[in-house]
């Protein structure tokens, strides 16, 4: 038995424990620390998992996922230094927080994997890539492909990549409910009710979805089958174009990585 403590359920602390129960791992192999008692007994209230101290977790916990903000990464890691047992791996969802950062201020030799997840992990479609820092082997990426295997796809990248994977894929998901959104509210403007622009735009999404996952074809090839000549598809591709919507994309892509590799600084001279 493996005991896993995800330190810190907020947004995706959650959606990896709901995750995790939901691909039939116990809720007695599990742990959870949150900072705020009612929230602490809400989760166990909901999941049936013990929520614990740090320390204790540090203690119990084979495995700890530390899964608060990039912000709270130092106060978190003084709580954990004295109680890490030898050999505990540790598991980083964190932002931009590079392994060379968790291996300085935990006991010498502590494996550290870091991960970058989505929150499609609460319905078992996570995206994760996963890169192994200085003491973390071949079992210790395979541990944590298997745990995260049962939430989604598990990819391995180098830990270089990380900062463009974190505005890929771990932010990827707010883009497509942004376009969404504004899809929806472009129902609203032609009169479409809300609840009836959602429905159309929703399925419409998971159809593109489902053709892009299981198709096979490349996203242009699917585009072009929908763009009829002088039909209304390239009217729509045409204002696309002239709003910049590609080049804001790409913009906002990079603004991300950047955004991460300024979170991954902050500590390196802090
Ligand atoms: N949300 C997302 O889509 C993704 C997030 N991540 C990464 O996951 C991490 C968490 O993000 P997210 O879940 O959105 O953030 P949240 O703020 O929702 O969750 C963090 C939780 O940790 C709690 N916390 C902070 N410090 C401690 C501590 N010392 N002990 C116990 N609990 C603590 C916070 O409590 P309080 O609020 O009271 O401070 C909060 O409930 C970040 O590093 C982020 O970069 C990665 C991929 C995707
Ligand atoms: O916005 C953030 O910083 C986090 C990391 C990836 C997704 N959410």
């Amino acid at each position: 038995m493996t005991t896993i403590a995800v330190l810190g359920a907020g947004k995706i602390g959650e959606a990896l424990l709901s995750g995790l129960l939901d691909g039939g791992r116990p809720a007695g192999d599990l742990l959870f620390t949150e900072k705020h008692a009612k929230r602490s007994a809400e989760l166990t209230g909901r999941y049936g998992v013990e929520g614990v101290s740090v320390g204790e977790a540090a203690k119990r916990a084979d495995v700890l996922v530390v899964a608060v903000k990039p912000q709270d990464i130092e106060p978190l890691l003084d709580q954990l230094v004295g109680d890490l047992a030898p050999g505990t791996l540790v598991v980083s969802l964190c932002a931009g927080l590079p392994t060379a950062l968790f291996e300085r201020r935990l006991p010498a030799g502590t494996p550290v994997v870091r991960v970058m997840p989505n929150t499609p992990m609460l319905v078992g479609e996570a995206m994760s890539a996963i890169s192994a820092g200085r003491h973390a082997g071949e079992e210790h990426l395979d541990l944590v492909e298997e745990l995260l295997g049962t939430v989604g796809k598990v990819v391995r990248v180098p830990e270089s990549q990380q900062d463009a994977v974190t505005a890929l894929s771990g932010s990827g998901p707010a883009y497509f409910f942004y376009l969404v959104e504004a899809m929806i509210d472009a129902g609203i403007l032609l009169g479409i009710p809300r609840e009836l622009a959602g429905s159309l735009i929703i399925q419409s999404a998971v159809g593109a979805a489902t053709m892009l996952a299981e198709g096979g074809q490349h996203p242009v090839i699917l585009r072009e089958a929908v763009t009829s000549p002088a039909g209304t598809t390239i009217m729509a591709i045409r204002e696309l174009e002239k709003h910049g919507v590609r080049a804001a994309l790409l913009a906002a892509i990079e603004a991300a990585r950047d955004r991460s590799v300024e979170l991954g600084n902050a500590h390196e001279k802090g």
